[in-house]
């Protein structure tokens, strides 16, 4: 099937964390692209991906890049498309430059800004974008969810019977 969603970085340093964004798109089996896309180090290269993204058949853009990270910005500004950003942290100031230079867009210019380091969330965010107009993938999201609420239910059954074996007690469900 041909990619629906563009995952791009400005450097292959990236992808130990833009990783997961590939892989919450492969949970609900959306088809994606990956490549490397900078801004600053090959700006027509960046432009020409940003203007083509729509007519190649892509509905979102997932974009990420760390530091002076204006590869999400510059994709937005020259695509329709939804572009989300993901501030890739490195080794100085923990991601706060990254973060920084993707979340404060001009108003005109959005971008969806997901947390440092949350390619995960950027994924899902694709998904749930994709999800409003396809039923399936709305149903199939829908369970997901489902998922996570009975996962953290069966977090706080594990964390009372642990507290209340030890002799404490608490919470909603402890009946204390
Ligand atoms: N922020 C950008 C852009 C851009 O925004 O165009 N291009 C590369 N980079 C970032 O530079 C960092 C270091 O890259 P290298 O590891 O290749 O030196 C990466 O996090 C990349 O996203």
């Amino acid at each position: 099937m041909s990619p629906v969603v563009g995952i791009v970085m400005g450097s292959d340093s990236d992808w130990p964390v833009m990783e997961a964004a590939a892989q919450a798109l492969d949970e609900f089996e959306i088809p994606y692209e990956v490549d490397v896309v900078s801004a600053h180090r090959m700006p027509h290269e960046m432009i020409a991906y940003g203007e083509q993204a729509a007519e190649r058949g892509l509905k979102a853009i997932i974009a990420g890049a760390g530091g002076a990270a204006h590869l999400p910005g510059m994709l937005a500004s020259v695509t329709p498309l939804p572009v989300i950003g993901v501030p890739v942290p490195l080794k100085y100031l923990d991601g706060m430059d990254s973060l920084l230079s993707i979340v404060q867009m001009p108003a005109g210019v959005p971008v969806a800004t997901v947390s440092v380091g949350g390619a995960r969330n950027a994924g899902l965010l694709a998904a749930r974008m994709l999800a409003a107009h396809d039923e399936e993938l709305l149903t199939r999201m829908r369970e997901f969810q489902q998922e996570l609420n009975d996962q953290a239910t069966e977090k706080g059954k594990r964390l009372r019977a642990k507290v209340e074996g030890a002799g404490g007690g608490f919470g909603f469900g402890s009946g204390k």
